[in-house]
């Protein structure tokens, strides 16, 4: 596990950016997974800027997004699929044909999330996936105690997630409490994962998924067996490390190498 800890969200939202940047210029038919929450907000934002500015093109992108909220249609303004269009994909000249989102309204869920999976085969499997980390640890909405071998399924979120995913919905509008999500499995076969946290709130995750054991009741740890993970964190996020001079003093030798 590589972690960088840097001063703030914008700095992380730099970094991650770079990696998606670096990895179309790698390959510009690259399959990207997909995160939402208020997270990746900013390197949406930082992704929206360099197509701007002619330095960055989606145009053979394809993207598959972690979940979705079972039981709100693609136009839903909480769906994820509403999300990514207001966030990113309306932005950037991404071919919307090659962005996928979990179907929430599926007449056959189950069968919608076996399909996902043989969709995500098809493109050849994930070359760069973006995670976001609930409080509670979990990635897409694999929540504690998911199955550390999981793919992409029907479940059922906690209360502490509906909690913090409640600021997105009216008072008096359906907050769904199910989902479609990649499972942790399917997460585990991208070639390459950037995780991003931020924020105080985090810290707690941040510490179990790197310093903490393996297990199912911190779904994020799983990715210590990952061989290609990147965790990118501010300093707010990486404050109840009990190693964090010694990941900073191992980016340096990094930096070092390199030049
Ligand atoms: O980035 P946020 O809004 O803190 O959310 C963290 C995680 O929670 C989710 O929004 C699901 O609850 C994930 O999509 C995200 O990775």
């Amino acid at each position: 596990m590589k972690v960088i800890i840097l001063p703030d969200a914008q700095a992380v939202a730099e970094y991650a950016a770079t990696q998606i940047q670096q990895q179309i210029a790698r390959r510009a038919d690259s399959v990207l997974g997909l995160a939402t929450g208020s997270t990746p907000l900013h390197t949406y934002a930082q992704l929206i800027e360099r197509v701007r500015r002619g330095k960055l093109s989606f145009r053979a992108v394809r993207t598959f997004n972690l979940d979705e909220y079972l039981g709100l249609a693609a136009d839903h303004p909480q769906s994820y699929r509403s999300f990514m269009d207001q966030h990113l994909f309306s932005h950037i000249d991404i071919n919307r044909e090659n962005t996928y989102v979990p179907d929430g309204m599926a007449t056959d869920p189950q069968q919608a999330c076996a399909d996902y999976e043989l969709a995500i085969r098809a493109a050849g499997g994930i070359d760069l996936q973006l995670l976001g980390l609930g409080r509670n640890g979990h990635i897409g909405f694999n929540e504690p105690s998911s199955s550390l071998g999981s793919r992409t399924r029907i479940k059922t979120l906690t209360s502490a997630t509906i909690a913090d995913n409640a600021r997105f919905f009216h008072a008096d509008e359906f907050q769904p409490h199910l989902s479609i999500t990649m499972g942790i499995g399917t997460i585990l076969e991208a070639r390459q994962i950037t995780l991003l946290a931020t924020g105080e709130s985090k810290a707690p995750a941040v510490q179990a998924m790197i310093e903490g054991a393996i297990s199912a009741a911190c779904p994020a740890s799983i990715l210590q067996m990952h061989p290609n993970v990147t965790v990118v964190i501010d300093e707010a996020a990486a404050q109840q490390l009990k190693m964090r001079d010694f990941y900073q003093h191992i980016e340096q030798e990094n930096q070092r190498l390199q030049r």
